[in-house]
């Protein structure tokens, strides 16, 4: 039986929850539950906090797990990323207060030596540090609210996860510097293990979640001398579906389109003369 760990709580845990329900596998009706069979597609949920979901895969005893790709660095965790979720995306930054964040901006990595770093995630400030060949004069490791660490005077500086920034500003803080990382949520297994059947199962559903999700299908009919035209705006995937219509001259297309894009697409047929232009949401694929 294939056993993944998904969050229990926090920005990782709905989400992640949401697409593997959408895969076809049961999810938990209580969030009290931290274990839960399912039967029918031979799976086991292990419902983990995110920060030791890395660790549990990492040391074997489970074959995969969703977590952040912050955490997962964070950790050391002998884990790696074997897919991309694409879900409760945030950037991981260092941030202090207005002014001092100016000065560090124009100063680069080598402003940080000698300050005092608070942070949640004390493994990726660590690394970091050590990339650049500085050393801090104390990396605080706090649990959380790091934005308060620097106005109660235990650091100079904070690294954290920032997703819109409202955090920061209500807390005068600024980032600065580039992005110490992007992170979102990502399937991992233990590094270098092999692959087996079933979690080759489980990843092509996820990815069949992810396209269903961002493709829509478009129907058009169209005159045979535009198709060509029309076919450059909606090239599908590999190549659309062109089919003939019962009324001579004209020819019905099905292709993939990107969501984001439909409206666009929608309008920029019609101008070239397309009509009956249908949208229909996919609701799973194996591509
Ligand atoms: N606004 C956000 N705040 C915190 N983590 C976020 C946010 N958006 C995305 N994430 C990602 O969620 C993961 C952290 O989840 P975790 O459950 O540990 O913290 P949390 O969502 O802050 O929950 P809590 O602090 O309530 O325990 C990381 O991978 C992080 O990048
Ligand atoms: O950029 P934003 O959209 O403001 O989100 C980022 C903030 O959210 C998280 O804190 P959380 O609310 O989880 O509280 P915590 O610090 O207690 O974990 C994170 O640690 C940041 O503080
Ligand atoms: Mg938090």
């Amino acid at each position: 039986m294939l056993r993944i760990a998904v969050p229990n709580k926090g920005s990782l845990s709905e989400p992640a929850s949401a697409m593997l329900h959408e895969a076809g596998y049961r999810q938990r009706k209580h969030s009290k539950e931290l274990v839960l069979t399912d039967p029918d597609n031979n799976v086991e949920f292990f419902f983990l906090r995110p920060r030791d979901i890395a660790i549990y895969v990492g040391s074997g005893r489970l074959d995969a797990g969703i977590t952040g790709r912050d955490l997962l660095m964070d950790s050391g965790a002998e884990a790696e990323e074997i897919l991309q979720l694409g879900l409760a995306p945030a950037t991981f930054r260092y941030a202090a207060p207005a002014p001092i964040a100016r000065e560090l901006a124009e100063q680069g990595k080598k402003g940080l030596a000698g300050l005092r770093v608070a942070s949640s995630y004390i493994g990726i400030v660590q690394r970091d540090f050590a990339e650049h060949g500085i050393e801090a004069a104390a990396l605080v490791k706090l649990d959380g609210a790091v934005e308060t660490a620097i106005q109660l005077g235990v650091a100079d500086v904070i690294a954290d996860v920032v997703e819109t920034g409202t955090t920061l500003a209500q807390a005068g803080l600024e980032v600065f510097g580039e992005p110490i990382l992007r992170s979102e949520a990502v399937l991992i297994r233990r590094a270098g293990a092999e692959t087996s059947p079933a979690l080759e199962q489980l990843v092509r559903r996820l990815q069949g979640v992810l396209v269903a999700r961002s493709y829509v299908m478009m129907d058009y009919d169209i005159r045979v001398e535009r198709v060509e035209a029309a076919v450059t705006l909606t090239p599908g995937l590999e190549s659309p579906t062109v089919s003939p219509l019962h009324n001579e001259g004209w020819v019905a297309v099905r292709a993939m389109v990107p969501r984001k894009n439909a409206q666009q697409i929608m309008d920029d047929l019609w101008e070239i003369g397309a009509r009956a232009i249908l949208v229909t949401g996919i609701h799973a694929c194996r591509l």
